[in-house]
């Protein structure tokens, strides 16, 4: 452990903001930088002189960023990641792809239109905490129904404002995602926290089965008319089954909007189920965690294929790709945000994109045969797949977006179409 690092936040009660450079997640530490709060605790006028910082986030490099604790109180352990939307941050609290992992907003103001029940993408909060620069003292918007604090506490979830955000985004960047443990706890002592953050672990976790359903349900909500802005009016419906790895409702209201009945389903659902209900096409969902621990789903997978139209997004695209024989891997710091360029190969079309994903299928893996259909800009790593003799499509962001541009959104129209077509040769 890095004893420099740990006296020198120990020494200086209470802690100063303070955070130490290193070249890899573990070894030795230099401190860069001894203060960045103010002395009243970072306190600024308009933000509640009175608290002081009260939480910790302890790096598994050996950081200490002290904050300020909103929501629940506690200690918490997770994935450190960044998301660059500018807006949206109920979708994505709600987002079931987020369990074991911190959420750090790049945008420095969050709060400011509090939360409103139709901006869920699940019934639950999964993820481990929020991490944001700015907490806004008021709230304004005419759908919101309560301040963001009151529901990360309802939901037991953590929150920490006052922190520097960008200087953190900036490690992630250089260094790739860290694992991070948050407490407000002062008995637990900064090496007991870190001991945490170095002996918890994502990757290899089967984060899907705490997530998804516990049993099949008929989904039927289409977009609101009101949001509504591309939808199917020719009164064909198609049946899908989409299979529920922490699937987010906007899939599920845009199928609808396009024409879907829709059954939803459990992680472990058996594919032969799946197949007697004769369904016009399956859907595999996003979902959190690390794709190659989860077999059995990528089994699930590899029995439907062929069978009948499948589209998979973000998770449920890294599964088929697995299933088709290709290998993931973990990136350095993911995809997370509102405003990621990928291009259509097929079109030559760049759509502005919604993502969320750590983890990515590596193309030189795949089989002949499997086209990439889609090239992430920022790092040419693949976003999308195809194989069409066996009906199948997959994408690694979010057609459904939410939040996000609706660039991407004829991705379902094309999903609809293959069903029609094997319907009419059927
Ligand atoms: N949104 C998702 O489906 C995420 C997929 C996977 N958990 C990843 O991080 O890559």
């Amino acid at each position: 452990m890095a004893a420099k690092s740990m006296d020198f936040a120990m020494g200086s009660h209470p802690l100063p903001s303070c955070f130490a450079s290193k070249s890899s997640k573990v070894g030795a530490f230099t401190v860069r930088c001894s203060s960045v709060t103010h002395p009243t605790g970072g306190a600024t006028i308009g933000e509640r002189p009175w608290k002081v910082a009260n939480t910790r986030l302890v790096l598994e490099d050996g950081s200490i960023w002290m904050a300020k604790s909103f929501g629940a109180s506690g200690t918490q352990v997770g994935e450190v990641v960044f998301n660059t939307s500018l807006t949206g941050y109920q979708e994505i609290l709600t987002d079931p792809s987020y369990a074991g992992q911190f959420v750090l907003m790049t945008n420095p103001h969050i709060g400011n239109t509090g939360v409103n029940f139709d901006d869920e993408e699940s019934q639950q909060c999964f993820l481990a905490g929020l991490v944001i620069r700015s907490l806004s003292i008021s709230t304004s918007n005419w759908r919101c129904t309560k301040p963001l604090g009151h529901y990360l506490a309802e939901r037991n979830i953590m929150g920490i404002y006052d922190v520097d955000t960008r200087a953190i985004t900036r490690r992630l960047r250089q260094d790739g995602s860290l694992i991070g443990v948050l407490s407000t706890e002062v008995t637990k002592t900064d090496e007991e926290l870190l001991e945490m953050s170095r002996t918890w672990d994502i990757v290899g976790v089967d984060l899907i089965s705490g997530v998804s359903c516990n049993a099949p349900y008929e989904w039927i909500d289409k977009t609101d008319s009101e949001w509504e802005f591309s939808c199917n009016r020719r009164g064909e419906t198609f049946h899908v089954i989409a299979y529920d790895f922490g699937i987010k409702h906007n899939i599920l209201r845009r199928l609808a909007s396009y024409g879907c009945k829709i059954t939803v389903v459990p992680s472990k659902w058996p594919a032969s189920e799946t197949l007697k209900m004769k369904p016009d096409g399956v859907i595999f969902s996003n979902g959190p965690g690390d794709p190659s621990a989860v077999p059995y789903a990528v089994e699930t997978v590899k029995e439907i294929i062929g069978k009948v139209p499948v589209f998979g997004i973000c998770m449920g695209h890294q599964l088929l790709g697995q299933a088709l024989g290709g290998k993931t891997f973990k990136m350095k710091f993911g995809h997370h945000g509102g405003n990621h360029p990928v291009r259509n190969l097929r079109s030559g079309r760049v759509e502005i994109s919604a993502q969320n994903h750590n983890y990515a299928v590596d193309p030189a893996t795949l089989p002949k045969g499997v086209e990439v259909t889609h090239v992430n800009l920022n790092d040419g790593s693949c976003a999308g797949l195809a194989f069409p003799q066996l009906k199948l499509m997959s994408l690694q962001y979010h057609p459904e977006a939410s939040p996000g541009p609706h660039d991407s959104d004829p991705a379902f129209v094309e999903f609809v179409r293959m069903m029609a077509q094997e319907k009419q040769q059927a």
